[in-house]
């Protein structure tokens, strides 16, 4: 008997690039923390602390569960156990979050795992799994034209841009263009630190991806020559994730203010993926977003500030009525949005929030030359909602297909999603938008 304290890793992590990342970075963390402390040793599979009931932390994270030890007894005082569950802890929350949920039976609180499954995964720390396939030796999935059997695309020169990719040949909306793994990932840090972990990095890549790497653009050549070009080409790997990757074909798809393509983190192949948004013509140069909208000198100066160049895509390029135009719309949009993620006006006034849904959506396909979906992924999931807060059930079960098919990019971010299915469904939306439409003095709503 006696008293146990520790933390729980809820939910477990998985093999994903993502939470392997992590883990990696918090082991290293908490290797280099004790480096120097005789009570603690790195086992070949798993860091073990000699105090209390001796807790491990396995090198592969999707193993762990718990980290905990009794923290009564002579034995525990004697080690100090409480001391490294503490500072574990801690540092496990700084990588992990929410996710990890500190217990301490001295204040009645629980862990959440059963113990003989707590038990079964510190068993399987003396396994290793069988080794994993290095990720730059997945080779890329290229779509091919079924006609020639050739890619889709080729790698040109373009103008004022560098390389890019060109299409070869009409490629449909909805059609996946590319899909890579990353050669390499990186999350923010010091240049300092990046550039070291970044050699260490590239010298474990085969020589090919070696090459791929050290072959694209750097538009900050000089101190720090890794970082400058993970800075010019890394995407993130995930909505909101700071975790970057860096590709090998997909890195040299130039941006446009009104891209023709969309890019994609597949949490769960690992890949990034590239759909075509509108139907591309043959010689049309590939493109997707960097930039994250409003007005041309708003775009201009994230793209100089964030990635060091001037937007030559078409918009920007436009003459000065046209680009004025385009800025008109792209105020509206914004405007817009604003008002409909209002909370206090969405409660009080749903009615204009719903025609402000139904204006965005207007605005958008001016803007965006009718090729929406991914924007407007947003305006109707807010339409559902604000119709579901007000009860009006037969307005958010109009929405529903539409919501059917946006929910998924919602889900997943409007900006960078993933797996979106760019099935050729009919655009969201008619019979849905006549009836956002249809806001009369009469209806029940609000
Ligand atoms: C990820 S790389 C794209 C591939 C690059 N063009 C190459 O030659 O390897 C990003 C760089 O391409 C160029 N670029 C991309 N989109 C551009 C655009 N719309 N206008 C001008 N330059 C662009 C910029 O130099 C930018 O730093």
């Amino acid at each position: 008997m006696g008293i146990d304290a520790g933390f729980d890793m809820v939910p477990p992590l998985s093999k994903n690039i993502v939470d392997r990342h992590n883990w990696d970075q918090f082991i290293s963390s908490i290797k280099s923390l004790y480096r120097d402390d005789p009570q603690v040793d790195i086992e070949p599979n798993y860091i073990l602390f000699k105090a209390g009931e001796y807790p491990k932390l396995p090198f592969e994270g999707h193993k762990f569960l718990r980290f905990s030890s009794k923290i009564s007894g002579a034995n525990a005082r004697v080690t100090k156990v409480e001391g490294y569950i503490t500072v574990v802890t801690r540092i496990a929350k700084s990588y992990f979050g929410s996710r990890v949920r500190y217990w301490d039976e001295c204040v009645d609180q629980y862990g959440i795992y059963d113990w003989s499954k707590v038990w079964e995964s510190i068993r399987s720390y003396e396994q290793v799994c069988g080794a994993e396939i290095p990720i730059s030796l997945v080779p890329s999935i290229t779509s091919h034209d079924p006609i020639s059997e050739l890619p889709l695309f080729e790698i040109e020169n373009i103008s004022h841009k560098g390389r890019g990719l060109v299409a070869r040949c009409n490629i449909s909306k909805g059609t996946r263009i590319l899909c890579e793994k990353p050669l390499l990932t990186l999350r923010p840090m010091a240049p300092g630190d990046a550039e070291k972990v970044l050699a260490t990095q590239l010298k474990a890549l085969p020589k090919e991806s070696q090459r791929q790497f050290l072959s694209l653009h750097n538009t900050k050549p000089g101190q720090h020559p890794f970082t400058g070009i993970v800075k010019t080409n890394a995407l993130p790997c995930g909505p909101d994730s700071p975790i970057g990757g860096v590709y090998p074909t997909i890195c040299l798809i130039n941006h446009s203010c009104i891209p023709n393509s969309h890019h994609s983190w597949n949490n769960n192949t690992e890949q990034e993926t590239i759909h075509a948004i509108r139907p591309i013509k043959a010689g049309e140069e590939i493109t997707i977003s960097y930039d994250r909208g409003g007005t041309s000198s708003v775009r201009r100066t994230f793209l100089k500030e964030a990635f060091d160049f001037d937007c030559h895509c078409h918009r920007c390029s436009l003459l000065t009525p046209e680009l004025g135009a385009s800025d008109a719309r792209r105020s509206l949009i914004q405007s817009l949005d604003d008002a409909i993620g209002d909370p206090f006006r969405m409660a009080s006034r749903p009615k204009d929030s719903l025609r402000d849904c139904s204006s965005l959506l207007q605005a958008l396909r001016d803007e965006y030359d009718g090729c929406t979906e991914i924007l407007s992924a947003r305006a109707y999931y807010d339409a559902f909602q604000i119709s579901i807060a007000h009860g009006d059930q037969a307005r958010a079960s109009q929405l529903t297909a539409n919501v059917a098919v946006v929910t998924n990019m919602v889900r997943n971010n409007v900006t960078t999603h993933c797996e979106i299915t760019f099935d050729p469904v009919e655009p969201i939306g008619n019979q849905a938008e006549e009836y956002m439409g249809q806001l009369d003095d009469e209806d029940d709503l609000g």
